[in-house]
């Protein structure tokens, strides 16, 4: 929190680190997250005039705001909360927040679900539907496939660093559907026996380019190569409407120790115990060792290697988006926790 600025009920400092920390991860669901901690702020403030219960709301949305920078998701679940507080005395304040907060979850799920019966029609009795990372979107196409009667096979691509991909076989094992596991340096291979591929996204920008966990935009290539059509299942929540004025999205750049742990680096670069050799691995990273690892979560696929954004307002080319972005967000871009 930043000094000198009202405090924030535990509940959103945890819910914070829980964002951070890739406990409560996916782009939905960090939304859905950070509109309840709002409401949780506003229910245990123990602010006394209208005024102080909005700083220190703002100071919470900012707070989980600077969580992590990718999924427009986040900021987009903050500012709907915000622009719907209403009320002259705290107490009114107070049931405003928790109704907006409310009533954007379920707006949220139920989007989530509309969005998975129309990508459902993209999906034929025996497809093979090809994975990447761990998206609730891209899963509820396939839910709803699966309820209508379509059966569905997956190979579900592993997504390192962190394995989400483990978490999409997880569930698609609970619904019965048979998962071939792949490491992501197969998938060309795989993409043979593909009908699709179908991915999340945690940003939508204005020219239909696609944000997603990192090794989406090779899948794509390789898919466009292959003939294999690329769904993207994303809600209208993951569209940037800080795009439509000319600002990119910021890819996130997470601990290099994702890819490679402390011993593993001393093993590559020869670094020594810096305490001796005490066999216990080393007490410290060294900095200046050559050796640099980069770990971005994310890249940007372009939209001319993406067939189809299915989102709850329909299915749209990547290139026309950019009227429903228009259409729901306007041009405004201003961020309600910076006033
Ligand atoms: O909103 P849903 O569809 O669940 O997820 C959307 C995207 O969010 C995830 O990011 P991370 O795992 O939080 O880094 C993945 O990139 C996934 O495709």
């Amino acid at each position: 929190m930043v000094t000198g600025e009202p405090s924030v009920v535990p509940a959103v400092e945890s819910t914070a680190e829980d964002i951070s920390e890739m406990r409560i991860r996916g782009a939905a669901t960090i939304a859905d997250a950070a509109a309840a901690a709002l409401a949780t702020q506003a229910d245990r403030s123990a602010a006394d005039t209208p005024a102080a219960f909005r700083r220190e709301l703002r100071t919470a949305a900012r707070t989980l705001y600077e969580t992590r920078p990718t999924a427009v998701s986040l900021p987009n679940a903050l500012r709907y909360v915000l622009r719907g507080v209403d009320g002259d005395t705290v107490a009114a304040l107070r049931t405003s927040t928790i109704e907006r907060a409310e009533s954007f979850q379920r707006d949220l799920a139920a989007a989530q679900d509309t969005l998975g019966e129309i990508g459902a029609n993209r999906l034929r009795d025996g497809d093979v539907v090809m994975t990447h990372c761990h998206s609730t979107d891209a899963l509820s196409c396939l839910e709803a496939a699966l309820e209508s009667g379509t059966e569905l096979e997956a190979i579900v691509k592993e997504t390192r660093p962190r394995k989400q991909g483990h978490i999409t076989a997880r569930q698609l094992r609970e619904w019965d559907v048979p998962v071939t596991l792949i490491a992501d340096n197969a998938a060309r291979r795989y993409l043979d026996r593909a009908d699709h591929v179908l991915v999340g996204a945690d940003s939508i920008a204005a020219d239909g380019s696609v944000v997603n966990k990192i090794g989406t935009s090779g899948l794509a290539v390789n898919a466009r190569e292959r003939g294999v059509p690329v769904m993207v299942a994303a809600q209208t929540i993951k569209l940037h409407p800080d795009t439509m004025t000319g600002h990119t999205v910021e890819i996130e750049m997470r601990d290099e120790r994702e890819l490679l742990s402390d011993e593993e680096r001393a093993s590559i670069t020869g670094a020594a115990d810096a305490d001796g050799a005490d066999g216990d691995g080393p007490d410290a990273v060294a900095t200046d060792d050559g050796l640099r690892v980069e770990n971005p979560a994310f890249d940007v696929t372009p939209p001319r290697y993406v067939d189809a954004i299915v989102t709850e307002r329909g299915q749209f080319p990547p290139e026309s988006i950019v009227t429903l972005m228009r259409e729901l967000f306007g041009e405004t871009t201003d961020e309600p926790w910076e006033t």
